[in-house]
């Protein structure tokens, strides 16, 4: 798919984030506006601690409880999300964007099989028979670079590496088929060649799926490499 930079599927305008922890909220992240295209990877960059992470967080409607949106809008398709309740959030990181971050390794249970997990995901948006749903299932894990399914199928996620449990992670993200992929810090944490690895994989499923990926990183040297656009923030969360 050729990314058209005429309707943005992901607009984020004069986004600004407040912390409540404090009796009068105080901004942390102020006046972050940019749009993302449909198919295209987009890299949103910037110092440690500028909020691009609780910027990703306020896309998917997970910001902790005491940070809320104060200002601004967040368009997906042309709909205001930030107007969605608990429900509709819910939906939409079921069906249209994913965000995957460093703790959601955690996220796996590490006492049920990796097919376990992977057949309860993928049945969330669609019943699927069984043959078709193993068929699919192989073909997810094929794509994910797994060159043998079925034992990473019967594994529980302590037999496997770091690696393989985020491989196995995004294998479930893109089950669920997202038309955005947010990745935070996909790399951190992995050595050089793991993190060329990691990123040619995210490449070739934004074509594949014909996704758009916003890719939160640090790495300057790769984000020029792979992502089509790139955006940074300043140290007072705004994109300059
Ligand atoms: N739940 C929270 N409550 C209050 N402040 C928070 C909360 N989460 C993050 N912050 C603060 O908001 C600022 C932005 O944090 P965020 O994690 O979004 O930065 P970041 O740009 O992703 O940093 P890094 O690149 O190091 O991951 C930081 O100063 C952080 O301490």
């Amino acid at each position: 798919m050729r990314t058209t930079f005429i309707n943005p599927i992901l607009s984020v305008e004069q986004l600004e984030i407040s912390s409540h922890v404090m009796e009068k909220p105080s901004p942390i992240v102020k006046d972050v506006t940019f749009q993302l295209y449909s198919g295209e990877m987009l890299a949103l960059t910037g110092p440690s601690g500028c909020g691009k992470s609780l910027t990703a967080q306020a896309v998917v409607g997970l910001l902790e409880r005491e940070c809320k949106v104060t200002y601004g809008n967040i368009y997906y398709k042309s709909e205001n999300i930030l107007d969605y309740d608990v429900k509709s959030w819910q939906m939409l990181r079921r069906s249209d964007i994913a965000l995957l971050i460093q703790h959601s390794l955690n996220g796996l249970n590490p006492i049920r099989t990796v097919k376990k997990q992977m057949v309860e995901t993928m049945n969330q948006n669609k019943k699927w028979p069984r043959k078709e749903g193993n068929i699919y299932l192989h073909s997810i894990l094929h794509q994910v670079g797994f060159s043998d399914p079925d034992d990473i199928l019967s594994a529980y996620p302590f037999e496997l590496s770091g690696g393989m449990r985020q491989r196995v992670l995004l294998a479930m993200m893109i089950s669920l088929k997202p038309k955005i992929l947010i990745a935070d810090e996909p790399t951190t944490a992995l050595d050089v060649i793991n993190r060329e690895k990691v990123l040619t994989l995210l490449k070739e499923l934004q074509y594949k799926f014909e996704m758009a990926i916003l890719l939160i990183s640090h790495d300057y040297e790769n984000i020029n490499k792979y992502a089509d656009r790139v955006i940074k923030m300043d140290q007072g969360g705004s994109i300059i």
